[in-house]
């Protein structure tokens, strides 16, 4: 039997009258007991805190180096304001270019040589670039050393991410690759911080000296990244078998594309994806001249920079949380659309301190977009062309960005600074500020297009949808494992598509847990036999939810819990969406305290996916003869608790499958499968 990729060894285990085959022991509990997606469990691991102390340094300095070259071409520029434009583009592009062309070759070269000592005279080669364009000062060496120490990032990058499979053991390497994420997006912030502070500190003294010193300090930063990587031994060559052929750029193109443009939802993903990085694109290219214009210099971009990443940051943070109500496809198109607003903001409104809030929240509407497109991208495309898909997005966003960073400075510079007599009244206008409205618009657009193509609540007010969703906790989801609820009415077909379910997980090489709510447990069994005896009788209302809320408790503290920390897949027919539609809708008890009470009973933990079996009543019921103490209730009853699930799901598309259970058990099945399959954990890695 295979074993989910995070797996050493397969155990077995078996909880009470529910069936656990076999499953993946995630981590071993004794020698490293913190669950595999613990950020600071990586980091106890002394080879990989080396390396990330390393690349941490590099990516610090590589967002000084950019801000002071852009702060130092617009002082080799002078004061015109077209060339100014010029020479910025022209580092921004540059910067961006040479992945375009070279980035399929720089990860073969780095396949070849000895990654510690690519890193360590890459970071030293990369410092002396850094330290020679103030000593040469003039604007040519500066665009070529900008092209030059681009070259060797392209092969440090490889280098280094080839190099942490080794330094990690399997189960952790996710953790390990969002914290390297986390690191290289998140040093913008501290980089702005201090390149702020170098050119307030110096600036009084000299202002060309301030510019050079951030220069320094970034050179500094990459030195000091390569005497942290002299000390990571482990690090070495790369085995034989990782110098197969890399695809190129233009074959993970050609076929992402055909993918890409052939789905409608996934071309509206990418338009929307790249839509976010043109935004963000477009305050970086633009940010340089447009503080000029506002008179606030290099400490001024530092702050502006910094605001966007910032914003950046807590909007891939924090938006999926505070907005966890709302569905993810509105979400990333709302994000949009406030790009856009952001966008069109600082276009408007010239002046610094208000512009660097909006430029706080403009970052975090794009951060908003770009998380949800992501997770969205991950849950909408199937595994087998996922790779390809993400390959065709790294590489569209490459583009997009680079083609934003050429041509806004670009066009800001043709445009120029205009003042124009309107009615007796002179008004000024900037070629940055001109076109950041023309991207805004651009963006705008491309969110509403995109909400059009993909809104999965049509109907439903979106000022309603976000005051309702906001703060909103959705419950939790399950660290490891994968946890599916069936729903729906009396005899829709649950137990018949769990049991198609089991056995086409068991297929796939998954460790299947098949369990149901009421009566997993021995407490559960009997509670079960005194919520549907007929014999029970009329009980009261808030009795019997508190006797279902009961069963659930002990459900999951001693069945569905241990299955999923194990990494089981737990498949259970009914769950808290029946407590909210039989007690919640069906009885006459205030749906939200159903809800509190049952949120408590099972400590909060959601399913990762909701089937629910929609079924007229009359056909379910009609499915068998006996009546249990529940089915026998009235048929408007059954109305109201089929009209409630099917609220529930409508509330949140993306958390449920909603299927026509009048379907043959086969198609039902086959529905069922191809949601999931995006879904499971890997097997046999
Ligand atoms: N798609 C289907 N079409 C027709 N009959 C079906 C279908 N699926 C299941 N059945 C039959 O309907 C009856 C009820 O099915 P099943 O027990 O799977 O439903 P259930 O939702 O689990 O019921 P309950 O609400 O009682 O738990 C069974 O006799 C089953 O064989
Ligand atoms: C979990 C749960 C269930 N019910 C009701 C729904 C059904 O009528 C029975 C369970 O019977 P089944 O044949 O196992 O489907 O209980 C409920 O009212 N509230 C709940 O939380």
């Amino acid at each position: 039997m295979a074993c989910p990729a995070v797996v050493g060894a397969c155990v077995g285990v078996s909880v009470g009258a529910t069936r656990l085959r076999s499953v993946p022991e995630a981590y071993d509990p004794l020698t490293d007991p913190a669950p595999a997606h613990d950020l600071r469990a990586v980091l106890r691991i002394r080879a990989f805190r080396r390396l990330w102390i390393a690349f941490g340094l590099s990516s610090l300095g590589d967002w000084i180096g950019l801000l002071a070259l852009t702060a130092m071409a617009k002082a080799f520029a002078g004061d015109d304001y077209q060339a100014a434009n010029f020479a910025i583009g022209g580092v921004l592009f540059l910067r961006v270019l040479p992945a375009l062309v070279m980035g399929p070759v720089a990860g073969w070269v780095a396949d070849r040589l000895d990654r510690r000592w690519t890193m360590i005279v890459g970071d030293l080669v990369r410092a002396a670039f850094f330290v020679t364009i103030p000593l040469v000062g003039t604007l040519t060496w500066l665009l070529i050393a900008t092209v030059l120490i681009e070259v060797v990032s392209l092969i440090w990058g490889p280098a280094k991410d080839a190099s942490v499979p080794n330094l990690v053991p399997r189960h952790r390497l996710e953790a390990a690759n969002q914290l390297s994420l986390i690191t290289t997006y998140g040093s913008a912030l501290p980089a702005a911080v201090l390149f702020t502070a170098i050119t307030v500190i110096t600036r009084p003294l000299d202002n060309d000296l301030s510019i050079e010193l951030a220069i320094y300090v970034n050179a500094a930063t990459f030195v000091v990244s390569a005497l942290a990587i002299v000390s990571v031994a482990e690090i070495g060559r790369a085995d034989g078998h990782e110098h197969e052929d890399h695809p190129t750029l233009w074959r993970t193109m050609i076929e992402g594309w055909s993918y890409v443009t052939g789905t409608p939802v996934v071309r509206g993903l990418v338009v929307g994806i790249s839509g976010a990085f043109a935004a963000g694109a477009v305050v970086i290219g633009l940010g340089r001249t447009y503080v000029e214009d506002l008179g606030a210099g290099d400490p001024g971009y530092g702050v502006l920079f910094g605001a966007v990443f910032g914003g950046l940051a807590l909007g891939m943070g924090f938006a999926p949380r505070l907005f966890s109500g709302l569905s993810r496809r509105r979400l990333f198109a709302a994000g949009l659309v406030g790009s856009g607003i952001g966008l069109a903001g600082l276009a408007l409104i010239q002046q610094i301190e208000i512009a660097t809030m909006i430029a706080v929240a403009l970052g975090f509407c794009a951060g908003a977009s770009w998380v949800s497109g992501y997770t969205l991208l991950g849950l909408e495309v199937p595994d087998n062309v996922r790779g390809r898909t993400f390959a065709f997005v790294q590489s569209a966003v490459r583009t997009v960005l680079a083609l934003t960073l050429a041509v806004a400075p670009f066009a800001a510079g043709a445009i120029g600074r205009h003042t124009v007599s309107l009615g007796g009244r002179s008004l000024t206008y900037n070629g940055a500020a001109t076109t950041m409205l023309i991207a805004a618009v651009l963006a705008g657009v491309l969110g509403l297009i995109a909400w059009r193509q993909m809104d999965d609540r049509p109907g439903v007010p979106f000022w309603r949808d976000l005051q309702r969703s906001f703060g909103k906790s959705p419950g939790v989801y399950p660290a490891t494992g994968l946890f599916i609820a069936l729903e729906g009415g009396e005899g829709a077909g649950k137990s018949t598509q769990s049991a198609l379910l089991v056995k086409w997980l068991e297929e796939q090489g998954q460790q299947v847990l098949l369990t149901r709510e009421p009566g997993a447990t021995d407490l559960g069994k009997k509670l079960r036999r005194i919520v549907l005896d007929p014999a029970t009788g009329d009980i009261s209302h808030r009795a019997e939810a508190l006797l279902y809320a009961a069963d659930k408790a002990e459900h999951v503290d001693s069945v569905i819990k241990p299955a999923l920390k194990a990494g089981a897949v737990v498949i259970t027919d009914r769950y808290v969406d029946s407590a909210l539609a039989y007690q919640g809708s069906g009885r006459d008890l205030d749906s939200s305290d159903v809800e509190r009470v049952n949120r408590w009973a099972t400590d909060d933990l959601r399913p990762n996916l909701t089937i629910l079996l929609d079924l007229p009543p009359k056909s379910g019921l009609g499915r068998f003869e006996e009546r249990d103490r529940i089915e026998s209730q009235s048929a408007d009853f059954h109305e109201r608790v089929r009209t409630a699930f099917l609220e529930l799901a409508a509330a949140e598309p993306q958390h449920y499958l909603v299927l026509d259970a009048s379907l043959d058990r086969a198609q039902l099945a086959q529905q069922i499968q191809a949601r999931l399959l995006p879904m499971l954990p890997k097997v046999g890695l």
